[in-house]
């Protein structure tokens, strides 16, 4: 799938609903205001694409560029993560009615929801999202969505926006995200490199594509960089979403990207379904199991993970849980939902099915992961 189709509002047969992430770079000059006739052109974007039947749902950065200016911080705030989430607190009730002024300029409604990576963890709030974004949209309202980080802190922070995009992506079945950032792609290399070459298309985000990017924001006030929005890209890509990175800056920037055919779309991997995309997208983990080559062969077949093939326990996880699973490397391979707590586990690992009715005192499940609770990394 080319660029121009994830763009091509004309077709809504391509895309019945997007997820547009808008970087802080584009949103918050120099000084913490907001740069409103930029917004407007994007919002007109966002009508257009409406008007053509396709649903978008916005994921805003900005809050803690803005807010830092406004409480006099330097370092733009995120020098501790007081000042941080101070510093959302303020400028976020900007940034939502900023939104709220100019979708309104179109007869829209903006709807604005403040999420935490936890919220996407727990199965229950996964759906709550899930239905809340399908409520809005069905009402014709633009969902305006961003961390909520005046009360997300350290582990439960996703920190940049482009995981949240991804993952709001998964929990409303977008078709795909669009990262409208300060960089027209992803570079094989830095693009301050004088020889960096922009790739087009991404068909798998592999350790290589990693080696390509770095961390650190190009403005200074984004947070992530290159390798937030390649992670992102790997939730998308599992989940069976297209994603593209597009050069946001200047006004109109999808027709923009349109015409000039620039941009780097990474393709869809695969089409997980709800549950099992849920699990391809966890962030967290209690614990992790190892395990030796023939698990590993055997999972690469579809098979479940079986006691006899863990080597290794880690973590403090209960049936239920979702936990890793590495290979002999320590390389995560798979992740799934457990059928027993960590101290079971210990107990059967590299035993076969008859001797664990023994140890269990009961007959054991099928699997320590089922396979339609397992998926593969
Ligand atoms: N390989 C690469 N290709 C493109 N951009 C890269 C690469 N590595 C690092 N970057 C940097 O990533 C920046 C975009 O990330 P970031 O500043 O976090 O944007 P945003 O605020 O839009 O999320 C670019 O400005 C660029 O300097
Ligand atoms: N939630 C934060 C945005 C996090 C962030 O900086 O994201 P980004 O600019 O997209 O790299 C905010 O509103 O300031």
């Amino acid at each position: 799938m080319p660029i121009q189709k994830l763009l091509d509002f004309r077709d809504p047969d391509v895309c019945e609903r997007l997820v547009i992430k808008i970087g802080s770079a584009l949103l918050v000059d120099s000084s913490g205001q907001v740069e409103i006739e930029w917004l407007r052109t994007v919002v007109n974007e966002i009508w257009t694409a409406r008007e053509r039947g396709i649903e978008v749902v916005v994921v805003s950065s900005g809050s803690i560029a803005i807010g830092a200016k406004k409480l006099g911080f330097a370092g733009g705030g995120r020098e501790t993560l007081a000042e941080a989430q101070a510093s959302a607190s303020v400028g976020q009730i900007e940034l939502a009615s900023v939104w709220s002024m100019l979708l309104a300029e179109r007869k829209l409604v903006a709807a604005q929801m403040l999420l935490t990576l936890d919220d996407f963890e727990s199965r229950r709030r996964y759906l709550n999202i899930s239905a809340t974004i399908g409520r809005l949209l069905k009402s014709g309202a633009v969902p305006v969505i961003n961390e909520n980080d005046t009360i997300a802190t350290g582990e439960i922070r996703f920190g940049d926006n482009d995981r949240l995009a991804a993952r709001v992506a998964q929990a409303c079945n977008a078709d795909g995200v669009i990262l409208l950032t300060d960089v027209d792609g992803l570079y094989d290399r830095h693009p301050d490199h004088p020889e960096a070459e922009r790739l087009d298309e991404v068909d798998g985000v592999t350790d290589e594509i990693h080696a390509m990017a770095d961390t650190g924001s190009g403005s200074g006030v984004g947070s992530g960089g290159m390798t937030a929005k390649l992670l992102a890209a790997q939730i998308a890509e599992r989940a069976g979403i297209a994603l593209a990175i597009v050069d946001g800056r200047p006004e109109l920037p999808l027709a923009r990207a349109m015409a000039s055919q620039a941009g780097t779309l990474f393709l869809p991997q695969r089409e997980e379904s709800g549950r099992r995309a849920w699990i391809g997208g966890r962030m967290r983990f209690n614990g992790s199991i190892g395990v030796d080559d023939g698990c590993v062969r055997a999972l690469n077949q579809g098979k479940s993970v079986l006691a006899a093939g863990i080597t290794q326990v880690e973590g403090d996880f209960e049936r239920g849980d979702i936990i890793e699973v590495k290979d002999i490397t320590g390389r995560v391979v798979a992740k799934g939902l457990v059928e027993y707590g960590v101290d079971d586990v210990e107990a059967i690992m590299g035993h076969q099915s008859d001797e664990q009715e023994q140890i269990l005192g009961h007959a054991p499940r099928s699997a320590v992961i089922h396979r339609s609770h397992l998926v593969m990394m």
